[in-house]
């Protein structure tokens, strides 16, 4: 499904790569962490996932794709099958929930029969059936997320990136969203997330992949936000 080989990412202007050889398999409905410190490469491994940028180094495959191979004229249509969620949201705020989400199929050329079909089907799903003409800034934090997230599953994606998608919301509303994204795991979409929130991934007990300088240092089954082994040293020594 997703396939790097020795991938590394060196952005113009920096000493440092921010990927690093990485190699790793992603497989069908799998739910993933990528975890690791800020700087550590999570949202440059999500952007090459998506060919928003290229590697400076390996291969990329992803859904049978060879992203090196794929030229630009293809890349929308390559697009369609990811879905992407972001800890801003990215709601355009003078649209209503419904628009927002109908939008992303209306850019893609969908019948408006389609739309009228699949957007309250969508809200249904992350509960926000009775919302559907509100606008944005009428919705709270969680509630504007699962737009978000609503937006990025309309088209049934293969693939769902969330880059801190609970990053602002608060430990109830963000367990909700975690409810959500596992439902959608659970119905065949692979879901990588990349996380800073260890109580979710400690939570989660999913496979986890923990960079660290844009190397893999840990990929484990069903792991938690630290290694196993590493005591946290509590408060500041006096
Ligand atoms: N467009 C860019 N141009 C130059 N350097 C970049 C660019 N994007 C990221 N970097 C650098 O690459 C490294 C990895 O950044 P990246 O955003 O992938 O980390 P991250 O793990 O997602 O961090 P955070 O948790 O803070 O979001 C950092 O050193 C960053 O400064």
């Amino acid at each position: 499904m997703i396939l790097l080989d020795q991938v590394s990412k060196l952005y113009s202007g920096n000493a440092r790569p921010a990927l690093n050889s990485v190699s790793l398999e992603i497989l069908k409905g799998e739910f993933v962490f990528l975890v690791g410190a800020s700087g550590s490469g999570k949202s440059s491994f999500l952007r090459l996932v998506l060919k928003e940028e290229n590697p400076s180094k390996g291969r990329i495959h992803v859904l049978g794709q060879d992203l090196g191979r794929l030229t630009s004229r293809k890349v929308p249509y390559f697009r369609r099958n990811l879905g992407v969620v972001f800890q801003d949201f990215r709601l355009l705020p003078q649209k209503t929930v419904f628009a927002n989400v109908a939008f992303s199929l209306q850019v893609i050329g969908k019948s408006k029969g389609f739309i009228q079909e699949a957007v309250p089907d969508v809200l249904r799903m992350v509960g926000l059936a009775g919302k559907a003409s509100r606008l944005p800034h009428e919705l709270s934090g969680g509630e504007q997320q699962r737009v978000a997230i609503a937006r990025a599953i309309v088209n049934r994606p293969a693939i769902l990136l969330a880059d801190e998608p609970t990053g602002n919301l608060d430990p109830s509303t963000s367990a909700g969203i975690m409810t959500l994204l596992e439902r959608i795991s659970t119905s065949g979409t692979t879901v990588i997330m990349a996380t800073h929130d260890a109580g979710i991934v400690d939570q989660m007990q999913r496979r986890v992949i923990e960079l660290v300088s844009g190397q893999v240092v840990r990929d484990e089954r069903e792991g938690g936000y630290q290694t196993q082994g590493i005591t946290l040293t509590k408060g500041f020594p006096e």
